[in-house]
């Protein structure tokens, strides 16, 4: 198995396996793609695209399989792989991007199609399309070092990378980095409809938005001081701050809402492992 250039069949181009595709392809070194997905058109040099399994060229063994279907879609997908790669499978090892579904899971159903895979974990999300994702990641011990390396640095060529020791940590990773793009782009959806419904032009309203959470995320990325140090530097003694802050900070409101959204996503991420 080739580390330092590995070579990778993308089981799904849909918005996550999408957005995973344009952060490798626009990687330092990408590695060598095959897609496979009946919606992905066939029209880009730098990967090959096959619609099924059984179209597959038998010159083509991936060392990493990365699985980026639906939850209720992996097997399917994994059997159909199994079957049309044969013995070539037993040299593969899948990395699941799935909400929830467990490596135990992944790994019996591959078992049952007829071939014993390793199953590594990584939930990515949306950002790695511009290559500042933020993916959890978690290696079973059934993989090799080689293969958890590989699918480590796979993640790390598209953002950066938290790796788990216990699996089941994964669902918290889901409810803040995997789902958490949402709830930052939700922001800027309400604060451009607050700038329309208090009078600005619709163009200024959603360039103030973006802007305002593009340079405040940029000054949590690149300087040091904690979230609370650079909130509280926005917010004067008895300012504009600190009143919109008191709605948003007031005890029934943000303090309580986000650690329960968080919570609803983890119960959903442990309702999809089965
Ligand atoms: N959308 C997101 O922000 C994130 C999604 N995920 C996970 O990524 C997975 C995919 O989610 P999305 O990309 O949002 O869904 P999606 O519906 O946009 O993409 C799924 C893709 O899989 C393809 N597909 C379905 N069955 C297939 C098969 N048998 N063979 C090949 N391709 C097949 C579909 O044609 C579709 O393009 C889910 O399991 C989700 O939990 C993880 C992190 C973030
Ligand atoms: O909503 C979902 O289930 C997927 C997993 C994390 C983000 N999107």
């Amino acid at each position: 198995m080739a580390s330092s250039h590995p070579s990778i069949l993308l089981v799904g181009s849909g918005k996550m396996g999408g957005a995973m595709l344009d952060g490798w392809l626009a990687s330092k070194t990408p590695p060598k793609i095959f897609v496979m997905d009946r919606h992905k058109a066939n029209d880009d040099a730098r990967f090959s695209v096959v619609k099924t399994a059984e179209e597959i060229p038998s010159s083509f063994t991936p060392d990493i399989i990365v699985l980026a279907v639906k939850p209720a879609a992996a097997e399917t997908a994994i059997t159909s792989l199994v079957k049309a790669l044969g013995s070539r499978a037993s040299s593969c090892a899948i990395l699941s991007v799935l909400a929830g579904k467990t490596c135990l899971s992944l790994a019996e159903m591959a078992k049952n199609a007829g071939q014993a895979m390793p199953v590594l974990r990584a939930m990515p999300n949306t950002p790695t399309s511009v290559g500042a994702g933020m993916s959890g990641f978690f290696a079973s011990p059934e993989a090799s070092k080689t293969q958890a390396q590989i699918c480590h640095d796979l993640m790390l060529a598209i953002g950066e990378v938290v790796t788990v020791d216990k699996e089941e940590d994964l669902a918290t990773v889901t409810g803040i980095s995997g789902s958490g793009p949402a709830y930052v782009f939700l922001l800027a959806e309400l604060l451009e409809k607050a700038a329309v419904k208090y009078g600005l032009p619709a163009d200024s309203a959603r360039r103030l938005a973006r802007a305002t959470i593009y340079g405040a995320g940029r000054m949590l990325q690149t300087l040091p001081e904690d979230a609370e140090t650079l909130r509280k530097n926005v917010t004067s003694p008895n300012g504009t701050t600190a009143a919109a802050l008191s709605v948003l900070m007031e005890e029934n409101a943000w303090p309580k809402n986000v650690p329960e959204a968080v919570q609803a996503a983890r119960k959903r991420s442990d309702e999809l492992a089965s």
